[in-house]
């Protein structure tokens, strides 16, 4: 059994134990083995950690940003250094399979490479100014100081969507992370420290959503909070932290549907499916937790589900012959299993899975059979509620608009997809569906770092992560007029 050393705070670049004097554990979901420690903070440490990222910030918001930008480039190079110890520890801490958490990692690496460019771009705009002799354009400035908030799905590649954009636009970063995953979070900052990113720009504070998260959606040195989580939180954040003016980015949970045409490579479709549904045991917010497939396909796209859906293998992560981890801890799998009994008493057909597995080896971690519904509504509850477990409900549906309208039926709006060989229908869909990120015969999961991240209705309040689009999160438009007439010309009114 491998213990680590307490995660304290990273304040100011300083390694510093919480004023609190109190720790909470975090716990390896595959055996319940405890990793180790970290730092339960209180609203003193946030203060301070939000003195020191407005003082650091006052400065780094003056180096030049394809100065700032080296730092992320050693950020990239040594997470490339440290990828395979890195998910190691993720698939310990998360419990998500090695090859997943590789994938995650690399999606860090991505980022890094991706933002370090963006310190030689941060393009402006220059337009005409409507009268002589006066020079128009718009700049993006940093906000100031950017408070993130992250969930523990994926420890390290979301709070480097939020903060590498920040980093490079200038801002400092008071971060967040999520109370079952500090080891990430600490060895990105020890990264960012090694990366020579001046003391302060990044600062690190853990501790309970209701304390330390609650805090920040009210302090006064905090400019912007990039969330993401579940709604129910993205919700509270939204009123709090609204109320008090600040940008607030929300991405929250998400309820994706795979459509199955009648005309569809099933054999493609399948393969997706079991990627999409059941990948990170159903635990990413595009997951998909709902298949829509044409009746006609229905019986024949079943027979090849469910023998692949028996056939995941379960367990613990590092193992290689492992498709399917734990999930993450006991509340979790309550949930699941309560889902999957409302699913029953609701009138849907349990095909496999179903069940918490709870004998030999798996007594000890939190692990949940893969889980196929069929002969699932769309008004019932496991095909409305984000179940966040390797649950997969399968509806059929009459033609392809009525297709539409069941992915299009529920609060959520991130990722959907749609299996069919007809062009015609593939634009249809792609203008039809309301998510905000459409795959064509691809599942729900996949995103790439350099395209905007997010989605509609209850997943999103219009912002984006990753991409162009996440400098809309980090930056304020400057519009600049230079006047070099020397007289004074007022628009509207000498020209018209
Ligand atoms: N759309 C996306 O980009 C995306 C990506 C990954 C996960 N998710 C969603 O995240 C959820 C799973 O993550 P989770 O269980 O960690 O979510 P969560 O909402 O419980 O927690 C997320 C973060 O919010 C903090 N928090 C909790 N209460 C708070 C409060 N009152 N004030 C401020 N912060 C608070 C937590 O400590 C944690 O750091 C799922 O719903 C999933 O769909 C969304």
């Amino acid at each position: 059994m491998h213990r680590f050393e307490p995660c304290l705070n990273f304040i100011g670049g300083r390694w510093q134990e919480p004023k609190t004097g109190q720790y909470g554990e975090n716990v390896n979901p595959a055996n319940g083995e405890v990793l180790g420690t970290w730092a339960r903070s209180g609203p003193d440490d946030l203060d301070e950690a939000v003195r020191a990222a407005r003082e650091a910030q006052a400065a780094w918001r003056l180096v030049p940003a394809p100065e700032r930008a080296k730092v992320l480039q050693r950020v990239a190079q040594l997470l490339r250094e440290r990828k395979e110890e890195l998910a190691r520890m993720l698939t310990m801490e998360m419990g998500k399979v090695l090859e997943e958490a590789r994938g995650e990692v690399q999606e860090a690496i991505d980022m890094a490479d991706y933002m370090a460019g963006e310190g030689r771009r941060l393009f402006g705009q220059t337009t005409p100014s409507e009268l002589p002799d006066k020079f128009a354009m718009s700049v993006r400035a940093p906000v100031g100081v950017v408070g993130i908030i992250t969930p523990w799905n994926f420890p390290i590649a979301i709070a480097s969507w939020k903060s590498l954009p920040a980093i490079v636009a200038g801002n400092a970063v008071v971060w967040k992370p999520a109370e079952e995953t500090p080891l990430l979070a600490r060895a990105f900052a020890e990264v960012y420290e090694e990366a020579g990113l001046p003391a302060g720009v990044l600062n690190v504070v853990f501790g309970d959503g209701p304390v330390v998260g609650e805090a920040m959606l009210t302090h006064p040195g905090i400019d912007v909070i990039s969330f993401t989580g579940s709604t129910e939180t993205g919700r509270h954040i939204a009123s709090v932290a609204g109320a008090h003016l600040k940008r607030v980015s929300l991405e929250m949970g998400g309820k994706n549907a795979i459509t199955v045409l009648a005309d569809a490579d099933l054999d493609l479709a399948v393969d997706a499916i079991v990627w999409s549904a059941y990948g990170t045991s159903g635990q990413r917010c595009t997951a998909a937790s709902r298949v829509i497939v044409e009746r006609a396909a229905e019986e024949a796209l079943l027979a090849k589900l469910l023998p692949r859906v028996e056939a995941l293998k379960v367990g613990d992560g590092l193992d290689p012959a492992v498709h399917v981890g734990p999930v993450i801890h006991e509340a979790a799998l309550e949930k699941i299993d309560h889902y999957v009994q409302l699913g029953l008493r609701e009138g849907a057909h349990l095909l496999t899975g179903g069940r918490r597995l709870s004998e030999g080896d798996y007594a000890r971690g939190f692990y949940y059979a893969p889980t196929l519904f069929a002969g699932v509504r769309p008004e019932m509850r496991i095909a409305q509620e984000e179940i966040f477990g390797p649950v997969l409900s399968v509806m059929a549906v009459d033609s392809f608009e009525e297709a539409i309208r069941v992915n299009n039926g529920v609060r959520y709006g991130l990722s959907a997809s749609i299996f069919t060989r007809d062009v015609n229908r593939v634009f249809r869909a792609m203008r039809d569906l309301d998510t905000g990120i459409v795959y064509v015969n691809a599942g729900t999961t996949g995103a790439e770092i350099h395209l905007p991240f997010g989605g509609t209705k209850a997943t999103g309040n219009g912002h984006r992560d990753s991409g162009q689009a996440a400098l809309d999160v980090f930056t304020e438009w400057k519009t600049v007029y230079v006047d070099y007439s020397g007289r004074l010309q007022r628009a509207q009114i000498d020209n018209n």
